[in-house]
Formats: structure tokens, C-alpha cells, sequence
């Protein structure tokens, strides 16, 4: 299953919820779209689905436009499947009843044995006469797992489907829906708010915001090459710092280094990811003071007041400062993302 999403924009009113956004899923490829409340998230499953209609642009399943000029294909011939985070399964059913509902085009033998089948997969084998009141919250999501999964979804969309899980079942949950997607090569695109978990699920994470996709990437390359430094936050920590760029080199309140990518001469944000902050030998950094230091397992997180800047630095760190510590700091290559002063998106 191939999904391409030209161009496309929804408003409600005068609020407009998504901004000509486009975005490619591949064939078995699990995409996370990851934005705060509001960016547009669930807007743009709801056009997947053909729950709603786009105001511009166009979305095409295996090549067919299924949304956009020329009129929309109804939600129950795009191969879609859904799943939500208030699983909405019909608590007057049983499970087996809950997970044959969407099997009508099969005899009544194929869907139970598929339901059956599909239960089995999501470890809820033996629980098919049970009811939805009487199920935990994880299980209650393995059966709307299995529901979205019986008709064979050519892709499968999540919107926070685990979020309203307790930290430990959420985590086993979101694992064994990974490993039914992987095993059956389903297509998927999962709404998070929850940058772990894109990075965790996903094979690759479209970064919104505001209704704009503002990157789509592996997380990895979002991490070391985000485009803007809301990017540069959304995927681990940073310590924004101004810089000026002049002449190949980059000079900042930690000190001054070679430029680490190509920017014009002038006045520059800078982005450290903590890796790219090091305790150095006296007479080597700049001078900081240590405010506070706590315990972070097998390393201390050690926060650092630095002249110059805005808030203190928070470095985890193996060293054993104390507080009240002067220490010296530097910079070292790697982690240093440096974007024009104006860049705010
Ligand atoms: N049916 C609607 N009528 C009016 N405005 C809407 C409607 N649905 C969404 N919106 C608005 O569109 C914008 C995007 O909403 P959407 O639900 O897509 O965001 P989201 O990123 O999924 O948010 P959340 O993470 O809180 O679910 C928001 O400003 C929202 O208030």
C-alpha cells in the first residue's frame, strides 16, 4: 500500500487545522506524526479515513485518488482500518462479536474463524466470550487492535491509541501492535504528541506544527539535522544559545569553535544538544558555577550557571562536581546545529 498526500488543506471556519500538507507513506512503513494539541493531527487522519473532505489538495491509495477534485471515496472501500484512543468498542457485544463486526462480507464460519484468529495474534485467546466492562484497559485496546486488524487494513490509522494506558501496559501494548504490523507488513500512520514514542514506533516521524508539517524524517536524522530549532527541540534536549558566525568560525558564551555547517556571516541561533557540552580542564572553557546536582543513575544531572546566559545549563554528566563548584566548560564537534537568527518554525 503506497499513500500520498498532495498539497492538502483543511479549515474549520476561519481556523485553518492543516496547511497544504504532503506526505508520502510507503508499503509497509510505519510513520509517526508528531505535533502539541491542535497542530493538525487528527485532522489529517480524519481526511485518510474519508471521514472528512480536504478543502485543497489531493490523497491517492495505491494510485487511486480516493480524496480531492472530482469527489471523495466513502471510508468503507479505501482499505482503511482506525483505531482510537477511546477504543469505542460496543460494550453490548462480546469480544469475538466486537471483532467480527466490520466481517459482514464473510459467512458467518470465515469471520469467526478470522476474528478468532486475530484474537489469537494479539495474545487475547480464550477471553472471546468475555465483555468490554470486564476487561482491563489494556486488553480492552488488543480487541480494538484486533477489530481495526480483521478486515486486512491496507494501512492502519492510530491516533493516540496508547495514551490512555498506565506507563507498563502501554509500553507492552504499543510493542505487541508493533510486532502484528511488522509480522503482517501493514502500513501504518500513528498520531503522537509523545516524542519517545514516534521515535520508538516509527520508521519515520512527520513533525507538525501549527497545521504545517514542518519536517518528515527518520528520527535520527531529525535529531542531527532537525531544519528549524523547534525541530531541534521536538526530538531531544537542546540549550538554545545567540552565536555570531564570521569568517568560518563560531563564537558563543561556551566559547568559540569552527563553524560547524554552512551559515552566512551575522548573528545565529545556536542549538547544543548536551553531548556538546563538556566540563574541561581549568584554563581551557569558560567559567560556570554548579547550582545543583542530582542523582541520574549511573551519571549526576548537574545544572550550571554560566554568565551570559539565560538559564542555567543542564548537563548530564559523569564528573563529580558538587554544588557550588566553579567549574570550566567547552564545546566539542558534534551536536552543534547552528540556524539564522530570524528562524523561529
Ligand atoms: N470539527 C471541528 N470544528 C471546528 N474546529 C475543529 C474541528 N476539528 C478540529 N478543529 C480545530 O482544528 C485544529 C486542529 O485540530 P486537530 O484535532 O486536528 O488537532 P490535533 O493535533 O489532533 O490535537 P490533539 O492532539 O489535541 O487531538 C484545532 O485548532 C482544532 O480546534
Amino acid at each position: 500500500m503506497r499513500l500520498e498526500i498532495s498539497g492538502v488543506s483543511r479549515r474549520y471556519g476561519r481556523t485553518p487545522a492543516l496547511e497544504n500538507v504532503s506526505l508520502s507513506l510507503f508499503p509497509g512503513e510505519i510513520l509517526a506524526v508528531l505535533g502539541d494539541s491542535g497542530c493538525g493531527k487528527s485532522t489529517l487522519l480524519r481526511l485518510v479515513a474519508g471521514l472528512e473532505t480536504p478543502d485543497a489538495g489531493e490523497i491517492h491509495i495505491d494510485g487511486r485518488r480516493v480524496a480531492g477534485r472530482g469527489g471523495s471515496e466513502p471510508p468503507d472501500t479505501r482499505g482503511v482500518g482506525l483505531m482510537f484512543q477511546d477504543y469505542a468498542l460496543f460494550p453490548h457485544l462480546t469480544v469475538l462479536a466486537n471483532v467480527r463486526f466490520g466481517l459482514n462480507h464473510l459467512s458467518s464460519r470465515q469471520a469467526r474463524a478470522v476474528a478468532l484468529e486475530r484474537l489469537a495474534e494479539v495474545g487475547l485467546a480464550g477471553r472471546e466470550e468475555s465483555y468490554p466492562a470486564t476487561l482491563s484497559g489494556g486488553e480492552a485496546q488488543r480487541v480494538a487492535l484486533a477489530r481495526a486488524l480483521a478486515p486486512r487494513p491496507r494501512v492502519l490509522l492510530l491516533d493516540e491509541p496508547f495514551s490512555n494506558l498506565d506507563a507498563g501496559t502501554r509500553e507492552r501494548v504499543r510493542a505487541d501492535t508493533l510486532a502484528v504490523l511488522r509480522q503482517d507488513g501493514i502500513s501504518a500512520i500513528l498520531v503522537t504528541h509523545d516524542a519517545a514514542e514516534a521515535v520508538e514506533f516509527a520508521d519515520r516521524i512527520a513533525l507538525m506544527r501549527k497545521g504545517r508539517l514542518i519536517q518528515c524524517d527518520t528520527a535520527e536524522a531529525l535529531y542531527r539535522a532537525p531544519v528549524s530549532p523547534f525541530a531541534a527541540r521536538a526530538l531531544g534536549d537542546v540549550v538554545t544559545v545567540a552565536g555570531i558566525a564570521a569568517g568560518g568560525r563560531l563564537t558563543t558564551p561556551l566559547g568559540t569553535i569552527p563553524l560547524p555547517s554552512s551559515a552566512p556571516d551575522g548573528a545565529v541561533q545556536v542549538c547544543l544538544r548536551p553531548e556538546a557540552i563538556r566540563i574541561v580542564r581549568r584554563g581551557e572553557g569558560v567559567p560556570g558555577q554548579v547550582l545543583r546536582r542530582s542523582f541520574a543513575g549511573a551519571s549526576s544531572r548537574i545544572d550550571i550557571e554560566v554568565p551570559g546566559l539565560d538559564a542555567p545549563l543542564r548537563l548530564t554528566a559523569a564528573q563529580d562536581a558538587i554544588t557550588g563548584d566553579s567549574v570550566e566548560l567547552g564545546l566539542v564537534e558534534g551536536g552543534i546545529l547552528v540556524f539564522p537568527e530570524s528562524e523561529r518554525a
